[in-house]
């Protein structure tokens, strides 16, 4: 008999993209009924422009990968009918999906007001801070567990020279969207956006603008030096460049390939210690897998049936021990203990140490604000005014959320 055939558009390059082949491939040899085709189309916003075009035209995938801040501008798709909620799915499927299985970090971020279950959490991740661990023993440093520490640690590493010692990537999400969290401090009102449309930026307050001039003047200083949004600094760290480098805990797999020449490793976000006396927890990034809708009844059956084998502990704990993603279930999590995988790896555990510190308060829960996926582009250029010295942190800062906020305003008049 003919398979019936799914569609599933994504966002994962390289090694990732790799690993997402093997797992469709996986489900294919062992379904007598379905067929997924899982197709790379760019970085997360190509891949969300690219859906969302799509459906215009009648010609949308069955699933697409949506990174986290597009999540606001999912669920008003959803609102007006385009997409099939996934516990709906699982329901009409007669799968008894359990969504207590999945982290609270996790979840939280993708359910709806009556805690239902909107997309499928894969690839979730959380900023980390990586550092050289062979650099710093040669500068004769101590891992840095706070900012003031960063900075002390970047000097000593410059003095034995180490051109660029401090660097990040996906700047909103590290330094703003995740600092935030971290210190506990909302973001925009509305629990960030949760509770209503009616949200506001309030990214401007004293401590967000404090961070963002203190790595302003590092960059003055030589300590810090920006290497463009996403992940485009990686290189940066890969060849020694840069010794301590916030972004993603999803780098872990593709760095053990590329890091041959230094010891590496991971540990928690740095704690600003004017700002709070301890931290509070991260919160994630990556992407969920949203269903669209559109399609025939045998189709469906067959995304319900791939994201239950998506799902399946052995799936989960394979894909984080490979790539560095959380272990977002808490079977995952502990096969991987089992497996004694963070004796062999050490570190690779902080991610979700990070993301489960404390229970999520309304500040540290997510962040699900309209237009986002926009919104960050002005955050970036804001930022980029700043490490270029056009703008002082509070000007940009400022700038940054009377611009957001009109974003905000406008998705909200279309939304409500
Ligand atoms: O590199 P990822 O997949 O962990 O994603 C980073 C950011 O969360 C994307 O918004």
């Amino acid at each position: 008999a003919e398979k019936a055939e799914v569609d599933f558009w994504h966002a994962m390059g390289g090694q990732l993209g790799e690993m997402v082949d093997k797992f469709a491939a996986d489900y294919n040899a062992g379904s007598e009924t379905c067929q997924v085709n899982a197709v790379y189309k760019g970085n997360y916003t190509e891949n969300m422009t690219a859906a969302i075009a799509a459906f215009r035209a009648g010609e949308q995938p069955h699933v697409v990968q949506v990174f986290e801040v597009g999540t606001a501008t999912m669920m008003a798709a959803g609102d007006k009918g385009a997409i099939y909620p996934v516990y709906q799915l699982m329901e009409d499927a007669g799968i008894n999906f359990d969504q207590s299985a999945y982290l609270p970090a996790v979840i939280s971020y993708y359910t709806d007001t009556e805690d239902r279950l909107l997309s499928l959490p894969f690839n979730s991740s959380t900023p980390v801070l990586w550092y050289n661990k062979t650099a710093l023993d040669e500068a004769g440093v101590e891992v840095p567990t706070t900012w003031d520490e960063v900075e002390e640690a970047a000097r000593k590493l410059k003095e034995n020279g180490v051109a660029k010692p401090f660097s990040f990537g996906w700047q909103s999400w590290t330094q703003i969207e995740n600092y935030s969290a971290w210190h506990n401090i909302e973001l925009g009102s509305q629990q960030n956006g949760f509770a209503g449309l009616d949200t506001e930026f309030t990214f401007n307050n004293d401590a967000v603008v404090g961070h963002i001039q203190r790595i302003a003047d590092m960059g003055k200083e030589g300590l810090f030096a920006y290497g463009g949004r996403r992940g485009d600094s990686r290189a940066q760290f890969v060849n020694g460049e840069t010794a301590l480098w916030i972004n993603s805990s999803a780098y872990y797999g593709g760095f053990k390939n590329d890091i041959k020449d230094f010891e590496f490793s991971q540990t928690m976000l740095p704690l600003d210690t004017e700002v709070a006396d301890a931290p509070q927890n991260g919160i994630i990034g990556g992407a969920t897998l949203w269903v669209l809708q559109g399609h025939e009844q045998p189709e469906y059956a067959c995304v319900a049936d791939f994201f239950q084998f998506l799902s399946q502990p052995d799936t989960q704990a394979f894909w984080h021990q490979e790539t560095g993603y959380v272990p977002i279930t808490t079977a995952a999590y502990e096969l991987s203990k089992e497996q004694g995988f963070y004796e062999t790896d050490p570190g690779t555990d902080t991610a979700i140490q990070q993301l489960s510190l404390n229970a999520p308060t309304p500040a540290s829960k997510g962040v699900r604000f309209g237009n986002f996926v926009q919104i960050r582009d002005i955050i970036n250029e804001e930022l980029e005014a700043v490490w270029s010295g056009q703008k002082d942190a509070r000007e940009a800062m400022d700038a940054a959320v009377e611009r957001g906020n009109a974003l905000l305003r406008k998705f909200q008049a279309a939304n409500s």
